[in-house]
């Protein structure tokens, strides 16, 4: 599902953030992201969904090498990936509701065929009592569960999720780790970015450790 050849990255002329990073995902896996603040999980993430380009090597996301791809190559990759950022990325001008229903507006559904999937699924994450409210008078906790529900609607192919627990209970952490499983069921690759080791000791997936811009997986 996601290969990096001996990828790099640097921010402006800045140090490697990233270097040597070779892996291989296989599709229908699921993996947590690892390693101490500023060691380049988000940065690794957004590689992966083409938010960045690698400074030296390749990436090969569903096995198409991403650095060949013309903006709409890229951007109908990028619609196969469901993907929950740290800042969420709320439309401000839509409701709970239709922040979660974009994706499936997007894929051409019309809204009686996802109305009630929508619902259910915010109720899910507990957000029944949101689903008319706009991003800007939703907690932390409840933007980043719209956020994680916008990414997983539409039943991509391969779920990113940075710190989706960051800002949730542990009893919602847990319900949100089974939602996860619960895809990867069904087929979506996963990936989690998170320092919560709680989380990670909850489910026996393989882990990839990033620590001074190199990879492990351990
Ligand atoms: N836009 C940017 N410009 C310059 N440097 C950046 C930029 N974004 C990130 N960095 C640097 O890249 C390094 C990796 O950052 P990144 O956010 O990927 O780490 P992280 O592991 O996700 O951290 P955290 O766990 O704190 O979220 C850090 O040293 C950071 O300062």
């Amino acid at each position: 599902m996601i290969r990096f050849d001996d990828v790099a990255l640097r921010y402006g002329s800045g140090p490697d953030v990233l270097r040597h990073i070779t892996f291989h995902i296989h599709r229908g896996s699921f993996h947590f992201l690892t390693g101490p603040s500023g060691a380049g999980k988000t940065s690794l993430l957004k590689l992966i969904f083409m938010a960045l380009r690698p400074s030296d090597g390749h990436i090969y996301v569903a096995g198409q090498d991403v650095e060949e791809l013309d903006s709409a190559g890229r951007a109908g990759l990028r619609r196969r990936i469901g993907i929950v950022f740290q800042d969420f990325r709320l439309l401000d001008h839509l409701t709970t509701w239709e922040n979660v229903a974009l994706p499936l507006r997007v894929m051409g559904l019309r809204p009686n065929e996802y109305r009630e999937d929508v619902t259910d699924l915010l109720r899910w994450v507990d957000l029944g009592h949101r689903i008319n409210a706009y991003p800007e008078v939703l907690s932390g906790g409840e933007k980043q569960r719209a956020a994680i529900a916008r990414a997983v609607i539409g039943k991509p192919e391969l779920l990113l999720a940075d710190e989706p627990t960051g800002n949730v209970d542990p009893e919602m952490g847990d319900r949100l780790l089974r939602l996860f499983i619960e895809l990867n069921r069904f087929g979506t690759s996963v990936i989690i970015a998170t320092h919560d080791y709680a989380l990670m000791d909850k489910l026996a997936a393989p882990r990839l450790v990033l620590q001074h811009g190199r990879v492990e997986i351990h």
